[in-house]
């Protein structure tokens, strides 16, 4: 990052007050009958009719399209463990997004845990409070403990979005670069960079969509993860090949795909010309990818080329995900997200970089064309069609799948933020 941009996202975030989000309010509160409507006493009918029935929150709260996105601070990005409170403008940051994109208000909450237990006890002790919780930033393999114990307490939405907000992103970019790579995900070669909480995600999900697990060389600090390691735990074990290939280099020869979901600057040049022709480098590390586009781009010309930022084209970054996918799933107040849904949040992504770019999206980044190809291969995150399109596929699949508590919304799809009811 340049010092100029270093510089303009202090100020960013310090000016004109502190922060990106604050609260609004919804009804009137001009006059003393407003404020005993608001207060005391008639806040007191709504209470009585929750503790009759707890249906009854979503009639009268705002828990119906309220998300907690929550951290302990432990994955920030790929800049690691630097605790809850360093994570809350990345938090704040997610918050922005659910609310610019899918009109979801969401409280930001850093947890302090001196443990996944005590962590897991904070979170499904508030957990009514919400419509659903987007947890995220924690780190492996600590998180699929807690995102585990916490969809079996809690009856609303669960949902890591580092797992499996990147995984649908991923698998929606991946499927779309291969095929104009003229590659099959069947055959492809595939090198992850990083075993935590995104990569595991991530290849699980290729694998749903075709990838051999035998294909799939992942690698974490010490090396190929490969059967006579005995290092692993349980979430990099089912990876582990039987193989030879020791280093990311060894991995890299004749691959045909790279995922880096690990940190910044770990490909290098050599590694990147060794891979087979027409190869797919997702560099994902946030904020620094795992090769700069400049270098890889430079170095060869065959290659499709993604980082997770928005200043580099094809941006695979969960942010095409997460708002929508909890749009949906708040508008039928599904129990959970479950397989059906991603699935059809990932075909709903791919197929919409198929169709003609609107002029507005065009506008939104400068007046650029895009159209389906190497430098397109997803939607931009300000699409609107993204919220037509992957909250009605996610709507759909929580009803078919019998998850949803509502049935598939007669004001959908949704065209704007606009059109948006709270249900
Ligand atoms: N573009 C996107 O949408 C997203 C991108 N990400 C990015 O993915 C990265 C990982 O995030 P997450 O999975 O949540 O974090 P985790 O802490 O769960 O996992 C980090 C993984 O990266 C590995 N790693 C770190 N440094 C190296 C290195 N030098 N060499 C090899 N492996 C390394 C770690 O290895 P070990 O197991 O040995 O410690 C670990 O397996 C971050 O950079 C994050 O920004 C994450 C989510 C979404
Ligand atoms: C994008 C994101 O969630 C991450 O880098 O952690
Ligand atoms: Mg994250």
């Amino acid at each position: 990052m340049s010092d100029e941009l270093k510089k303009a996202a202090l100020e960013y975030h310090a000016q004109p007050r502190p922060g990106k989000l604050s609260v609004e309010i919804t009804k009137p509160t001009a006059t003393s009958r407003d404020l005993s409507l608001a207060y005391s006493p008639g806040v007191a009918e709504p209470v009585r009719e929750i503790a009759k029935d707890a249906e009854n929150a979503y009639r009268y709260t705002n828990k119906g399209n309220l998300v907690a996105v929550i951290s302990d601070g432990t994955a920030i990005l790929g800049l690691g463990n630097l605790g809850p409170l360093a994570s809350k403008p990345v938090m704040e940051g997610k918050g922005v997004l659910f609310k610019r994109f899918a009109g979801i208000d969401v409280f930001d909450i850093e947890v302090k845990a001196e443990s996944p237990q005590a962590f897991i006890d904070t979170v499904a002790r508030i957990a009514d409070t919400f419509g659903g919780i987007n947890l995220e930033d924690i780190k492996a393999p600590e998180c699929f403990e807690i995102e585990r114990v916490l969809i079996e307490q809690c009856s609303i939405p669960v949902f890591h979005d580092d797992q499996h907000g990147t995984a649908i992103v991923t698998a929606a970019g991946m499927l779309n670069a291969l095929e104009l790579q003229g590659k099959q995900i069947g055959e492809a070669k595939i090198v992850c960079l990083g075993a935590g909480a995104a990569a595991v995600a991530c290849m699980k999900l290729l694998i749903s969509c075709g990838a051999k697990s035998e294909n799939i060389y992942m690698i974490d600090r010490k090396g190929v993860i490969h059967s006579g390691r005995d290092d692993l735990n349980q979430y990099k074990a089912m990876f582990a090949l039987e193989t030879d290939k020791r280093t990311l280099a060894d991995a890299c020869e004749g691959a045909d795909v790279f995922v880096g979901l690990s940190g910044p600057d770990l490909l290098s040049v050599d590694m990147l010309k060794s891979m087979a022709p027409n190869p797919v480098i997702f560099a994902c590390s946030n904020p620094d990818p795992e090769i700069k586009p400049e270098l890889a781009l430079a170095a060869r010309d065959d290659l499709i080329m993604a980082t997770g930022r928005s200043d580099y084209p094809n941006q695979v970054n969960n942010v095409l995900g997460f708002p929508f996918i909890f749009r949906g799933a708040l508008d039928v107040r599904a129990t959970a997200i479950n397989e059906e849904m991603k699935v059809a949040a990932v075909n709903a992504i791919r197929e919409l970089a198929k169709q003609p770019v609107p002029q507005d999206v065009v506008d939104a980044y400068g007046g650029e064309k895009f159209e389906f190809g190497k430098n397109y291969i997803i939607p931009k995150p300000m699409d609107v069609r993204l919220l037509t399109e992957v909250c009605a596929a996610v709507a759909r699949a929580a009803v078919d799948s019998g998850v949803a508590r509502l049935p598939y919304p007669e004001h959908y799809p949704l065209n704007s933020i606009d059109d948006i009811k709270i249900v």
